[in-house]
């Protein structure tokens, strides 16, 4: 190398590291700004929430008497935990169920949740990501269910279609000796087979917001004027501005008076008008980790990588994890789409899921994953909440997440019930902010994972190749689209099939 570009190699790596320190004082400036700000409103709706709840306390206790635990009462079920499913009045068949499917003790939320929603308490239940929330609701319902069988008796709200599927799942295996009939009506399917299923009056509905809102306005003979359960899974994400308005309609149209309410979320928000939202009675909260805990049992680690060599990075790190189960998270649709082709171009097996896709196609993606016939699922946040695939050996972040809480829920796909796993998150040059702001909420620094750089080098021209045909490639389907004037349609199909808020 001449000393002339060696010189300008200096220069530019000098220019570089000056770049990358301004970067990082500009983030550490804004996160000081930002913790400030945060802390003033803190105590804004700390003082907002006592009233709040003292106002609360007096006005439901006129209108139900269901026992006096609130929701300040964290530890108002202390001492009642138990160790084995035999110790609780549950029924014959749901100890059974749960011997079927190996629960051979309860997690730490069941244990601390089920005795306490036993006796009919409303119940905000937070604990980490694959810790066994959905029993925790599940367990309580069903066994209250076969003392009363009544249609229309627990209504089970999630925030993706993909999620409400397996909480159906879970319910139908718990309930498997029990004759329980239930139903999952979620935005995509045919509106008339779902109106079919609710004519045969399930006992649990499990649904996505906006659909139960156009079968509650639309399906003759079907209401929840009788339900007894409702529960918000994912609530802080329910409970969010985006199903804001959906939801509340629901709310105003199934009763108050003699329904329990269940929360359940691996982060919760702390916003007493949002709770309030979900119109609870002196509920009970047990919480067996803080607002943002990840699990211990899942190793985190970062990748820093330099400008334009994301592409790269990703095939370096697919290459290093071969025979590893992965899921690759992406910000956009189109990233999803681009690299499940770049995965499978370099023979990588990979699929995509993501809200573009049409339900059939969403279904088919995550069958073929879990069914281990494709190694890499390749998804946007629609799958960031509450899917349960224990194959799952390492999450990447190939886009940080823009919010720290889907952090929390997109590595919570792997080390789930005990097993471990990894998350991997590629942190550029723009990242800076965001990285050192889900540090924060986690409370520590990330690990930066070691890199080969000579490999990485050396992958360097082809990956940027076989990403250029795939860039082309999908720009001639869609230009054909275009032509063919599916384009609109397409579009128009699935806006259609989407339901408000669901992703
Ligand atoms: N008592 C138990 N013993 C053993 N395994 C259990 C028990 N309860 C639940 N599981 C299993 O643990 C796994 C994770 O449970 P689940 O999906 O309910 O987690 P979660 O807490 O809802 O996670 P997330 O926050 O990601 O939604 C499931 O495969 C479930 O079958």
């Amino acid at each position: 190398m001449s000393k002339i570009e060696k010189k300008k190699e200096k220069k530019t790596a000098n220019e570089l590291t000056s770049l990358a320190e301004k970067i990082r004082a500009k983030a550490l400036e804004n996160q000081k700004k930002r913790i400030e700000a945060e802390n003033e409103s803190d105590s804004e709706s700390s003082s907002e929430k006592d009233s709040t709840a003292e106002n609360k306390k007096s006005s439901k206790s006129t209108s139900k008497s269901k026992g006096s635990a609130t929701a300040e009462n964290d530890n108002a079920n202390e001492g009642e935990s138990f160790e084995s499913f035999n110790e609780l009045n549950l029924v014959p068949e749901l100890i059974q169920a749960c011997k079927n499917l190996n629960y051979s003790k309860p997690t730490p939320i069941q244990s601390k949740s089920i005795p306490p929603a036993l006796k009919g308490h409303d119940i905000i239940g937070l604990a980490q990501t694959g810790s066994g929330k959905t029993a925790a609701f599940a367990i309580p319902i069903l066994n209250r269910l076969w003392h009363d069988q009544e249609p229309y008796y627990a209504c089970i709200l999630a925030p993706t279609r993909e999620l409400a599927q397996q909480i159906k799942e879970a319910f139908d295996s718990l309930g498997s000796l029990m004759g329980v009939r239930s139903t999952c009506i979620v935005g995509g399917m045919n509106m008339m087979d779902q109106a079919r299923d609710l004519m045969r009056k399930p006992h649990i509905i499990i649904a996505t917001p906006g659909r139960l809102m156009d079968h509650l306005e639309n399906t003759k003979g079907f209401s929840l004027r009788k339900l007894k359960f409702l529960v918000m899974d994912e609530a802080d994400r329910l409970l969010d501005m985006e199903f804001g308005p959906v939801l509340d309609r629901i709310l105003k149209i199934i009763p108050t008076q003699e329904r329990t309410t269940y929360l359940f979320s691996a982060t919760m928000t702390s916003k007493i008008d949002k709770l309030q939202r979900a119109s609870l009675t002196n509920p009970v909260k047990c919480a067996v980790s803080n607002k943002y805990q990840t699990v211990d049992t899942l190793v985190q680690a970062l990748m820093v990588v330099p400008g334009g060599l994301k592409n790269t990075y990703l095939i370096y790190l697919l290459n290093e994890s071969i025979g590893k189960t992965m899921i690759i998270f992406t910000r956009t649709k189109a990233n999803a789409e681009r690299l499940s082709g770049l995965c499978n171009l370099l023979e990588f097996s990979a699929t995509a899921l993501h809200g573009d896709l049409n339900q059939n196609q969403r279904m088919g993606a995550l069958d073929l994953f879990k069914a281990g016939k494709r190694s890499i699922l390749v998804a946007t946040d629609v799958a960031a909440r509450g899917l349960d695939i224990p194959s799952v050996d390492i999450v990447v972040n190939y886009d940080i997440p823009v919010d720290s809480k889907s952090y929390i829920h997109r590595v919570g796909r792997t080390a789930r019930a005990g097993r471990s796993g990894k998350s991997i998150s590629l942190v550029s040059q723009y990242d800076l902010e965001l990285i050192l702001r889900i540090e924060e909420v986690l409370g520590r620094k990330l690990p930066k994972e070691n890199v080969d750089k000579s490999i990485i080098l050396t992958l360097r021209d082809s990956v940027d190749k076989a990403n250029g045909e795939v860039v082309m490639e999908m720009n001639r389907r869609n230009k054909e689209k275009i032509a063919r004037g599916k384009g609109r349609r397409g579009r128009m199909m699935t806006r259609e099939n989407m339901d408000m808020g669901e992703r």
